[in-house]
């Protein structure tokens, strides 16, 4: 982004919106999702690092979220984009309620190997979505949890149960435990998608280059905006999936950007996650209707914004860490 299309600082303090939305169901551990909005001259844009991300990694996603709002827009190959619904690590009884809140859906995102589960835990959320859903496609995200053997175990598992999986994002943690992992499961029919392996990396490329996955999931807010991802997507010469952070439907809007401006996209997006919230920032979210959501910006409502205000002292710390984190652009 050249220096000229940064705003000031003052600005950005000024017209700094903090909310917390609740979300329906816990996700990440989290009950509340913080997120701070701006306007810009192309429209709002969202700033929302997780509260435990250290000032240089909410710098890329600052850089993003000011290209969002200010920045050059790509060009819109479509103006719908296809989304899965994701599902956390809730207990089989929760999953018809929480997938209720996504109508209808053609793919299932399942998180898997939560901290203070096991691979049983994981196979009867798999098996009950199956029941619920007998026509979805299904894909897992361990989110790096797994050790490789624990992978190859869960994936053993589903074989016998006759079970397929579209893709296993993100199994283990290193991209050299992708690389070995990729390679035992490959031949089984398996595939890999790196998430964690793009954008918590240094270099995003790393893991194609590795030959370690054959599938790049791509947020537009870690990546450091829509340019540099779709960048990345160019280059890597993998098929890549969209997807968002939990993000209110002003954050989906600028993913729902960055997958309308990626050329050839084959697989549903993760930008379907308005669903997992209580509330949002406006009056027209951007909520999944029959698998798809539209590609547009989004409107912020005052008294969305009123009624999901974060309290006085949040407020303080998301200035002060805009601050901090401006300094660092
Ligand atoms: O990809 C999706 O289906 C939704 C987004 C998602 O899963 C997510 C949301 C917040 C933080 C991390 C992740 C993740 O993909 O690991
Ligand atoms: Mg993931």
């Amino acid at each position: 982004m050249s220096q000229n299309q940064i705003p000031a600082l003052a600005d950005l303090v000024s017209g700094a919106r903090i909310v917390a939305l609740p979300l329906r169901t816990k996700f990440r551990g989290l009950e509340e999702r913080e997120v701070l909005l701006f306007e810009g001259p192309n429209g709002w844009a969202e700033w929302s690092p997780f509260v435990e991300y250290p000032d240089e990694e909410a710098a890329v996603w600052l850089a993003a979220a000011i290209d969002f709002a200010h920045g050059n827009l790509p060009t819109l190959y479509r103006d719908r984009i296809a989304v899965n619904a994701t599902l956390p690590a809730v207990a089989p009884e929760h999953i018809e309620r929480v997938l209720s809140n996504f109508g209808e859906f053609a793919t299932v995102k399942i998180k898997v190997a939560e901290a203070g589960q096991n691979i049983g835990d994981d196979i009867a959320r798999i098996r009950r979505v199956l029941e619920l859903y007998p026509d979805s496609k299904i894909r897992l995200d361990a989110n790096g949890g797994f050790e490789i053997s624990e992978a190859v175990d869960l994936i053993n598992q589903l074989k016998s149960l006759g079970i397929n999986i579209e893709y296993f994002e993100q199994p283990v943690a290193s991209i050299a435990e992708m690389a070995e992992l990729k390679l035992q499961v490959n031949r089984l029919g398996i595939k890999i998608a790196a998430d964690e392996s793009v954008r918590k990396v240094s270099d995003p490329l790393a893991v194609a280059q590795a030959n370690a996955a054959d599938i790049l999931i791509l947020k537009a807010a870690p990546l450091g905006g829509i340019v540099r991802a779709l960048e990345i997507a160019a280059e890597a010469e993998l098929p890549v999936v969209v997807s968002s952070a939990l993000d209110s439907s002003v954050g989906l809007s600028m993913g729902a950007y960055l997958a309308a401006a990626i050329p050839n996209l084959d697989f549903d997006c993760g930008l379907a996650t308005s669903a997992l919230l209580a509330g949002d920032v406006t009056r027209e979210p951007l909520r999944a209707e029959n698998g798809f959501i539209d590609v547009r910006r989004v409107e912020v409502d005052k008294s969305k914004l009123e009624i999901f205000s974060a309290q006085d002292h949040r407020q303080d710390w998301w200035l002060e860490r805009l601050e901090r984190v401006y300094k660092l652009l």
